[in-house]
């Protein structure tokens, strides 16, 4: 299952992979729920983590019982709802998953109103206790989330730009699934740069960017059909589990993945890069301070934020699409905080 290093795209289709021997303690809040507990799972299989912290307001002190039987070296302990100090202390990761999710007709918007505040105040304690932690927000609708644990960070005086993550990493996780489908080749093949935010337009796919040279002949009907599902493949899932919720075990897999290429990062590891959601200067002339691109991962975080590179002319389009939802969605999640 891990295997060493033998590509620097963090978006290939191995899920762990290490080269160097730091060890560090992760956080997870919301380790309860349908993404926790799985994430919570990959977590104590990275070689990476030594120690796995888990907080919920309800059911982390069982699923830590459970994960610290799995034969991997790191130590994890699960604390209720009034130990979210000691959740935290020492923690160089703390991993966001709490919130509800989407039920059937509902957008990531429509869980502004019950989301904003549970991350605001998980932003505030990581503020107090671990102020100086990396922190990977999950819950939706992200491109709010993420400037909201800005703003929070931001009024207690700690926040540090290379320090937050919005994960968008099942967007990728999604078009390089797809786009192999499509082409008949194997997702390792398909590395699809996502850019923009993580919610339906605010989704733009590079497949112009792709090296397999099968990716340039999906055209026309199938391109719009490739694009679209990439866009709206998590309302797939709420559809499909019915009022049960929206990803639980693929964005546990794409949680433990992003997690993995930050902590390669953290331990020096060099050419770590991968879409994250992020503060950004590449549309901040337009009012966008957050964006999506490639971003490269070292041992202070974000190393580097890569130009988005030339665009085909459809997706010129999609990004034109992107960018006023997205200063929306942003501007929202200040105003909250403000
Ligand atoms: N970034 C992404 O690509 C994706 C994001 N999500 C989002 O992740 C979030 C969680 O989804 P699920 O795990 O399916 O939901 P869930 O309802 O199964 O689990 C959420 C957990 O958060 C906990 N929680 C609520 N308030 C809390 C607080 N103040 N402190 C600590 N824990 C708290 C709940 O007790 C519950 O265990 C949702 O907002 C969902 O939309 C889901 C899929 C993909
Ligand atoms: O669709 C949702 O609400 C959950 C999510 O963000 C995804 O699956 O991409």
């Amino acid at each position: 299952m891990f295997a060493a290093r033998t590509t620097l795209r963090a978006t290939s289709t191995r899920l762990f992979s290490t080269s160097s021997a730091r060890h560090t303690k992760v956080t997870v809040l919301g380790a309860g729920g349908g993404i926790g507990q799985p994430l919570s799972l990959l977590l104590k299989q990275d070689p990476l983590v030594s120690s796995l912290s888990l907080y919920d307001i309800r059911g982390a002190p069982g699923v830590a019982a459970d994960v610290s039987h799995v034969d991997t070296p790191s130590e994890v302990n699960g604390y209720a709802m009034e130990h979210l100090d000691a959740a935290l202390e020492g923690t160089e990761v703390v991993v966001i998953p709490a919130g509800v999710p989407r039920k059937p007709g509902m957008t990531r918007d429509d869980l502004f109103n019950t989301n904003a505040s549970i991350v605001r105040d998980l932003a505030a304690a990581v503020a107090r206790v671990s102020p100086t932690a990396h922190i990977l927000v999950i819950s939706n609708p992200v491109n709010s989330t993420v400037p909201i644990v800005a703003s929070t960070l931001e009024k207690a005086g700690v926040f540090d730009p290379a320090r937050l993550f919005g994960v968008t990493t099942l967007d990728v996780v999604r078009a390089s699934r797809f786009l192999a489908s499509v082409t008949g080749t194997k997702p390792s093949e398909c590395d699809v740069p996502v850019i923009g935010g993580h919610s339906g337009p605010t989704i733009v796919p590079l497949l112009s960017q792709v090296a397999n040279s099968k990716a340039k002949g999906v055209q026309g009907e199938s391109y719009d059909k490739l694009v679209y599902r990439i866009q709206f493949g998590g309302d797939e899932v709420v559809k499909a589990k019915d009022g049960a919720g929206s990803a639980t075990l693929s964005m546990a897999y794409a949680g433990a993945k992003f997690a993995n290429a930050l902590l390669r990062g953290l331990n020096g590891e060099k050419g770590v890069v991968t879409p994250t959601f992020v503060k950004s200067p590449l549309f901040a002339d337009k009012g966008i301070d957050f964006f999506s691109s490639l971003v490269e991962l070292g041992v202070n975080g974000v190393e580097k934020i890569h130009p988005i590179g030339a665009l085909s002319s459809q997706e010129e389009k999609l990004l034109e699409a992107c960018l006023p939802e997205l200063k929306k969605n942003i501007e929202k999640g200040k105003a909250f905080v403000a």
